[in-house]
């Protein structure tokens, strides 16, 4: 009998651009050096580049980090770029656009782009990978999404953690995560690019909901509360947009949802938690030094949802309060229904909404790709 030929398996990259020094970059960075992979990142500022290529430290964003004697920086994003077979950028996601203009110039005709952001942009609420699309010369295959529960200062401090990669190509999510995984760091892989990239920018908007009742002074049944009731509501988004259920319970949705709403280390849950202490949204971004992805995605996520008739009870409030037309103490009781009528309970496990499979699988999914090590990149699926 004729044996069918097997496909090589994707070969790691070699050389690799970071665009985007700050604290998700500088990371990132670490991670693909760690890997192995030649890895140039760019700072806007050259003093930052500086510090990065003389001293191994980024103390602006990643304070007590050293990091890897091969990673180098530049302040020339051409440098940055030149002959680079990836390019990974996290700048913050409304700048994107204005950036892609200075990207384009040096883009080799087979390199991957890849977005490590989590934001909509306000006007046109596109993807990060729609926005490159648009921005670049460039056809989807060669464009990649990267997501999960991933803190960037408890990954620099090289503590355990799993994401996934995501591209419309298999082969250019498994070359992506083969550079994107190392001895703390695993990534695995999928195609559905909508579902990961929803999940990362809507668990923002529900990380600020779980900052605001903390910041109240409320416990842990309005915050698991709000968790379950998030992820419905973050599954029958993406699900209106294209997205595969099951993806919201992989890494990409629940699993970057439990790491946002549980740590102080994230800026979304920082800053709901200053509104909830009865700061005014202007006093919490002339606080917040660093990016805080979900402050400018409620507006665009509030008119997707809109458009595709989508409940997003939770979401709705948080603009409410950002808008300073909801006391944030009142956010909870409204959170799970806006009918005086009881409801059921629909979950993302009702057969009937998303067709997805249940929580407690979810969770189970979750735990075992984490133990789940030593292997090749896999799919982020049950
Ligand atoms: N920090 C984290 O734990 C994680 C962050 N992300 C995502 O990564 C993206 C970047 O976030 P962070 O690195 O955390 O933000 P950050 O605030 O720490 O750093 C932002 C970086 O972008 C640069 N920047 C700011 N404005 C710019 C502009 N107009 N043009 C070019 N560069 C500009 C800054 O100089 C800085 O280097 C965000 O979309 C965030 O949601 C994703 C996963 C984890
Ligand atoms: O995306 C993150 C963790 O996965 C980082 O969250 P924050 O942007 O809220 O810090």
């Amino acid at each position: 009998m004729a044996k069918t030929a097997r496909k090589a398996p994707p070969t790691p990259p070699r050389r690799i651009a970071v665009l985007g020094a700050g604290s998700w970059g500088t990371t990132f960075a670490k991670i693909l050096a760690d890997g192995g992979s030649d890895v140039v990142l760019w700072a806007r500022r050259p003093e930052l580049a500086r510090e990065i290529n003389e001293v191994k430290r980024n103390s602006d964003y990643l304070e007590g980090i050293n990091l890897p004697r091969n990673l180098r920086a530049t302040s020339k994003l051409g440098e940055a770029m030149r002959d680079a077979e990836v390019v990974f950028v996290s700048i913050p996601s409304q700048t994107l656009r204005g950036n892609l203009e200075a990207i384009k110039p040096y883009l080799g005709l087979s390199t991957i782009v890849v977005s490590l952001m989590k934001g909509v942009e306000k006007g046109t609420g596109l993807r990060m990978s729609e926005v490159i699309a648009q921005g670049l010369p460039i056809e989807p295959e060669r464009i990649a999404v990267a997501s999960g529960p991933n803190l960037a200062l408890e990954i620099a401090r090289e503590q355990p953690t799993a994401a996934v990669v995501s591209s419309a190509s298999l082969e250019t999510a498994q070359t992506v995560a083969m550079a994107a995984t190392n001895r703390y760091f695993r990534s695995y892989v999928n195609t559905d690019v909508i579902g990961t990239e929803f999940g990362g920018v809507l668990k923002n908007l529900i990380a600020v909901a779980i900052g605001i009742v903390d910041g109240v002074g409320y416990g842990e049944n309005t915050k698991a509360s709000i968790i379950t009731r998030g992820l419905v509501e973050m599954t029958d988004f993406a699900v209106a947009y294209g997205a595969e259920a099951q993806t919201l319970s992989g890494l990409a949705g629940l699993g970057d949802l439990i790491a946002t709403c549980e740590s102080s280390l994230s800026r979304n849950n920082t800053a709901g938690r200053l509104l909830g202490q009865g700061y005014s949204f202007t006093d919490v971004v002339k606080q917040m030094n660093q990016t805080a992805e979900g402050l400018a995605s409620v507006a665009p996520v509030l008119s997707l949802a809109e458009a595709r008739g989508v409940e997003m009870p939770i979401v709705r409030q948080v603009s409410q309060v950002l808008a300073g037309t909801l006391d944030p103490k009142d956010i909870a009781p409204h959170l799970t229904t806006d009918s005086d009528e009881p409801q059921g309970e629909r979950t993302t496990d009702d057969g009937h909404g998303h067709g997805g499979s249940s929580l407690r699988g979810a969770f189970k999914r979750a735990f075992d790709q984490l133990r789940n090590g030593g292997r090749g990149p896999r799919g982020d699926r049950p």
